[in-house]
This record gives structure tokens, C-alpha cells and sequence, in this order.
């Protein structure tokens, strides 16, 4: 199925999962479909491995907690930020280093304190080689950190091949 890509999330500076200059992190990039998704793109390196040769379990659970937590970007921008209070993975296939991957999340439910979503982990032949399902509670960004936002560099990154659709 082919995504339309209608806008691109903001990168940080240091976050595991998006910081730009986390020399050890995945430098995901995020972009939002038309369907109201976000898809996460990341390439995983030695690095990131459990066994070798075997993206380790944590990371891969790091991506789908951030590429659903952000799916609630797509809707309010920054005027909501949640933290994880539960997040469940199932890992159903190995998932290889050294190739990209895409990553799905969405929001499935929401109310004033919390919200809901899933997510998946798709490998490069099209099978889900993970999923999950993630809860998070609304906690305003004061609350969350001392976050300025020139400091942590947050802001989109334009990539040459950044693309328009993206095919899972
Ligand atoms: C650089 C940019 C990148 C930007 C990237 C954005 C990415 C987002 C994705 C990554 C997000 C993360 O990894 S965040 C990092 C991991 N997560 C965290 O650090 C969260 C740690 N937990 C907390 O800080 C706290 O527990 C809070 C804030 C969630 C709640 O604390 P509180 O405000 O004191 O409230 P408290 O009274 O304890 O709870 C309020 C109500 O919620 C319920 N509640 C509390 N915890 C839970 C729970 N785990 N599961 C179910 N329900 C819960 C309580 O029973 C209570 O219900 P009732 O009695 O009122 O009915």
C-alpha cells in the first residue's frame, strides 16, 4: 500500500530515537500520511544489535514507543506531548542491521488525560517483523522538561531524498 507523505515531523538533537547528533541513536525521520499515520524511517547499525547481527529488542521498542508517541503530533502540532506509561511489543521476526526500515504508529483512542495507539516494525520484504501497543499520558511540555527548543535543536531536517510517498 502506498502512503501519501503530507508533511515532515521535526528531528532533535539528542534523543536516542530523532536526536540528529546522538552519535550512538537511530536519527529516525518522521513523516505524516494523508490516513493521519506516521511512518519512521531509520537504518539500524552494529551498534544497535543483540545478537549480532540482530537488531536488539529495546531499540526496536524504542522506535515504536516514539513513532506512536509522536503520531499525536500530527493532530495537535506541539499543543500535546505524552509520556509512556505502558508500552507492549510483540517481536515476531528477526529484524536485521545495516538496512532500512519503516516504522508505522497511529492513534487509536484519546481523551483529556490519555492516549492510546499502535504500531508496527516492517522489514524491507514487506513482512511485520514487530508490534505494538503503546499507552501515554498528556503531560504538558513544562512539565515534561526544561525543553527550549534552539538548545535541542528541534526542527525539521530536509533530506534531498525525503520522500512523498512511501510504499509499505
Ligand atoms: C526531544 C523531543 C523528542 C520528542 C519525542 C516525543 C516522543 C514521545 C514518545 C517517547 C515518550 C517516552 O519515552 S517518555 C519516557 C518514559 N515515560 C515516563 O518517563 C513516564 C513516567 N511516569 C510519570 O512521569 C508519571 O507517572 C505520570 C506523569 C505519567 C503521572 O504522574 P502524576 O501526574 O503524579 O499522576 P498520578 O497521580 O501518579 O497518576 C495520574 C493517574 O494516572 C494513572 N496512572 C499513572 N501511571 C499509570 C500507568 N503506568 N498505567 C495506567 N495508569 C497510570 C494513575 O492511576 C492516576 O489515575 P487516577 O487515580 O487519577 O484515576
Amino acid at each position: 500500500m502506498k502512503h501519501k507523505i503530507v508533511g515532515k515531523q521535526k528531528n532533535s538533537k539528542l534523543c536516542f530515537v530523532c536526536g540528529m547528533k546522538n552519535d550512538l541513536g537511530l536519527k529516525a525521520h518522521f513523516y505524516a500520511t494523508e490516513g493521519q499515520e506516521l511512518i519512521a524511517l531509520f537504518k539500524p547499525c552494529e551498534e544497535h544489535q543483540s545478537y549480532p547481527g540482530r537488531l536488539h529488542g529495546g531499540v526496536a521498542s524504542a522506535v515504536l514507543d516514539e513513532t506512536i508517541g509522536r503520531a499525536i503530533l500530527n493532530k495537535y502540532d506541539t499543543e500535546v506531548w505524552g509520556v509512556t506509561i505502558e508500552l507492549n511489543v510483540k517481536f515476531k521476526k528477526p529484524i536485521p542491521l545495516n538496512e532500512e526500515l519503516k516504522v508505522v504508529g497511529r492513534i487509536t483512542k484519546e481523551n483529556n488525560r490519555i492516549f492510546e495507539g499502535t504500531g508496527e516494525i516492517y522489514l524491507q520484504n514487506g513482512e511485520t517483523a514487530a508490534t505494538a501497543y503503546g499507552k501515554y499520558f498528556k503531560v504538558p511540555l513544562e512539565r515534561i522538561a526544561d525543553f527550549d527548543p534552539e538548545e535541542n535543536e528541534w526542527k525539521i531536517i530536509e533530506k534531498e531524498d525525503d520522500p512523498d510517498e512511501i510504499e509499505i
